[in-house]
């Protein structure tokens, strides 16, 4: 029986560096853009070959053969037997979740990586459901919704449910989550504050970050304390952590704009940390004058889910929440001149304010997560004809590159999920051969 797994793209709109520090939260959606894997088995191919397909790109077939380790304790051996680029996120979590599963010989399989439109660059429309791109994923544009995240706890999750031993006895969410979360660490050779995964997992939340030390602790999978660190890792509650389900209420919806430019994000941290490091207490005073308008933030989005759902109460808590963003900006903006990293650069603050000024509906923009030329997320009244009017002006926005593209998604509560397999019977003719469904 094939098992398809979905899991979202993400958006962080409040909490962008301060969520690196385990005292602070970050407000987090889930996006409609998602990762979708199929596994299927391929019964006529030797035990232990994994073959990983992601057809929507070129030369994207990873082939693998899994076997024991050569010493007891140590992760699973998964070697790349064919030729062309390695892709650390997929060959991670092989090796982890093939580990934790004590799995050395799985069946042969087939798993299929299929992702929504939205987190590359498309040509412009129309574009079939998983638009195939004439290049390899490294020459892809992404747009910044967190592919690397999504497809490791999409294919975490799907190998999970795929192989595990008893279907019955269902694993803890909290197993999905932690698996995946050490192996995207592991496979971009650091540890963030791992939103990304969290909304992937979990879905939109208010995320409380875990701490970092429970990754760092597992030794390399050539250890052979591997395995064990592992799944004692895996297994148990990060207490500590934090990701309280919230939505946006059905009277604001998300847009998200691709300003195509592109920031370099580890540098920006690196400079924005060290700041924080050296700049004694007044960095520390604006740091936490941050946090707490964020926290004002999801107290107002909590209000209006809360609210009895009068006309009159909306409008007012809506007024709220756009006061709560400009002073969020104005805070993001100081910290950007204190700690010298263009987080709201000035480009940024004239399309958000333009947008705000020019649309009515518009309640406010931000430059999410890490900030920067990569992206604009903007919260709008659903109302009006409001949604078409903030993508008709976005698109007539020129950046560098072109126009600002207002990409085609929406936020979404739910994280990761089982999909129906007959879902995907239409793009089983489109790649012909395939993936086997
Ligand atoms: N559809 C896919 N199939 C296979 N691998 C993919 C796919 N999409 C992304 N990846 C893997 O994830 C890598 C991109 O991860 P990276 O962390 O650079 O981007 P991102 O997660 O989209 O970034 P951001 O966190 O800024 O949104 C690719 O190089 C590839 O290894
Ligand atoms: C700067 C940071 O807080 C957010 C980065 O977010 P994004 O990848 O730019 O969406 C880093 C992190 O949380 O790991």
């Amino acid at each position: 029986m094939p098992t398809a797994v979905s899991a979202p793209g993400k958006v962080l709109l409040a909490g962008g560096y301060t969520v690196l520090d385990p005292s602070c939260r970050g407000l987090v959606f889930a996006l409609s853009a998602r990762i979708h894997c199929i596994a299927t088995s391929t019964p006529s191919s030797t035990p232990g070959k994994i073959t990983v397909r992601s057809p929507q790109f070129q030369d994207a077939v990873w082939e693998y053969q899994v076997s024991a380790p050569d010493f007891d304790g140590q992760g699973v051996s998964v070697v790349q037997t064919n030729d062309g680029d390695p892709n650390p996120f997929v060959l991670t979590t092989l090796k982890y979740t093939l580990s934790y599963l004590s799995l050395p010989v799985p069946p042969a399989t087939t798993l299929t990586i299929l992702a929504d439109n939205p987190y590359y660059s498309q040509p412009p429309p129309p574009n079939p459901r998983f638009n195939a791109l004439p290049f390899p994923i490294k020459s892809a544009y992404k747009t910044g919704l967190g592919s690397s995240a999504a497809l490791v706890t999409s294919l975490t999750s799907c190998i999970l449910l795929h192989f595990l031993p008893n279907p019955s006895d269902p694993l803890p969410p909290h197993i999905f989550h932690n698996l995946a979360q050490a192996s995207h660490c592991a496979a971009q050779g650091k540890v963030g504050s791992g939103f990304d995964v969290a909304a992937a997992t979990y879905g939109s939340c208010i995320y409380r970050r875990f701490p970092p030390e429970i990754l760092t602790a597992i030794p390399d999978p050539g250890d052979i304390d591997f395995t064990a660190t592992l799944k004692e890792t895996v297994d148990e509650k990060w207490n500590s952590m934090e990701s309280d389900p919230i939505t946006l209420p059905p009277q604001i919806g998300l847009v998200m704009g691709d300003v195509q430019c592109g920031s370099s994000t580890p540098g920006m941290v690196k400079t924005v940390l060290s700041w924080r490091k050296s700049g004694g207490d007044d960095a520390d005073a604006l740091w936490y004058n941050l946090n707490s308008k964020n926290e004002d933030l999801i107290t107002a989005i909590n209000d209006i889910n809360a609210a009895d759902g009068t006309a009159t109460t909306a409008t007012t808590l809506i007024d709220t929440i756009k006061q709560r963003i400009a002073s969020i900006r104005q805070t993001v903006r100081e910290l950007g001149t204190q700690a010298a990293v263009e987080i709201e650069p000035p480009s940024q603050t004239q399309l958000l304010d333009a947008a705000e000024e020019q649309v009515e509906g518009v309640i406010g923009g931000v430059v999410p997560g890490a900030g920067g030329y990569d992206a604009v997320c903007f919260l709008y009244e659903r109302k009006d004809g409001v949604e078409q009017k903030l993508r008709e002006f976005l698109g007539n926005w020129k950046v560098e590159n072109g126009v600002v593209k207002a990409l085609e998604l929406g936020q979404e509560g739910e994280g990761v999920r089982v999909e129906n397999v007959e879902g995907y019977r239409d793009v089983k003719a489109y790649f012909e051969g395939i993936a086997e469904l």
